[in-house]
């Protein structure tokens, strides 16, 4: 559904987009994460036809996205960073005025419309003038206008920047519920974004795609993976407990909390064995889990390695 193949754009001296390849098939949210800079929005207006590449190609719906931009554009929801919408008309009149650009016949535009002012709660805005939206209900209307017509193809730039928290379940429910039927990509600084709707994350950096694996990989590939974690009112006592246990490989506890970690060797999980030692030696501690990953740690030894 979405296909970048060698995308290169340059501004100037700077290469903010270099050799962008990436698939994304229809029913996946893919996460576009990278530090400011690194070319995402770059590489998203290439891929929506707004930007034409130096080098390489794109395509939406199997349609070229600059030779074939109409057809491409039909196929695609684009949210852009900064979505202008500075209108006179009230919200409703301009989402009319989007339903019928888009060419959606009347009873599908109602029908959209619906949908949109009910899934992103837009009725308390209907009639206000689109030109005195705060920062939140301008990012939610221009999304309703950029999925009105369920395309099968979402590109969304940053799609909760500047919501509130419950506006932001709210747009995200929308985007999961979307993605049944589409192909999303989305970038986003929001590491519990990433880990609450996108399946697969594409890191980039310095204008490259350094990864692209499953969410779940990346975890994996964090030190916290299978760390064991818990709060001990004697720390010190605890760590004492603990060295020398088979696997446990090192410590570290959080300044702000006083959790401790207790780092293990190997892919197998060890909060059996180290509960098991701790109550042996009668150290008291609450609240143990068994820890997944951060994908925050990874995405910044990924940004390291490629500034390295
Ligand atoms: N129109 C432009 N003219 C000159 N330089 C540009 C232009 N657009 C982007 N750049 C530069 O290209 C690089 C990549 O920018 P881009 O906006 O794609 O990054 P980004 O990953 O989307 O960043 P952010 O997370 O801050 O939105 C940056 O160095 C930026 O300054």
């Amino acid at each position: 559904m979405i296909q970048a193949q060698g995308l290169c754009k340059a501004f100037a001296a700077i290469q903010a987009v270099d050799g962008f390849t990436l698939q994304v098939e229809r029913g996946e949210i893919v996460a576009l994460l990278g530090p400011n800079g690194a070319g995402k929005t770059t590489a998203m207006r290439m891929l929506a036809g707004f930007l034409r590449p130096d080098a390489g190609q794109a395509a939406i719906a199997g349609f070229d996205s600059m030779r074939q931009g109409l057809d491409a554009r039909r196929r695609l929801g684009y949210l852009p960073e900064h979505a202008p919408i500075y209108r006179e008309d009230t919200v409703l009149d301009y989402l009319r005025f989007v339903a019928r650009a888009r060419g959606l016949p009347r009873a599908e535009a109602v029908q959209a419309l619906e949908a949109v002012f009910a899934g992103l709660s837009l009725n308390a805005i209907a009639y206000q003038p689109v030109a005195t939206l705060s920062k939140g209900s301008a990012r939610r209307v221009a999304l309703a206008a950029a999925v009105m017509h369920r395309p099968p193809v979402l590109l969304l730039d940053e799609p909760t920047d500047g919501l509130d928290p419950i506006q932001k379940q709210q747009v995200r429910a929308m985007i999961l519920e979307l993605s049944k039927q589409s192909a999303v990509l989305m970038s986003t600084h929001q590491i519990d974004e990433v880990l609450s709707l996108c399946p697969r994350t594409v890191i980039m950096a310095g204008g490259r795609i350094r990864l692209d694996r499953t969410t779940d990989e990346l975890l994996q590939q964090s030190r916290y993976h299978n760390a064991v974690s818990f709060v001990a009112q004697e720390s010190i006592a605890a760590r004492a407990a603990l060295e020398g246990l088979s696997g446990v490989s090192g410590f570290e506890q959080n300044a702000v909390d006083g959790r401790l970690y207790v780092f293990v060797q190997g892919s197998k999980p060890q909060n059996q064995l180290i509960a098991e030692r701790l109550a042996h030696r009668q150290v008291p501690y609450q609240d143990m889990r068994l820890e997944y990953g951060r994908l925050d740690e990874v995405f910044a030894k990924t940004v390291a390695e490629a500034r390295a």
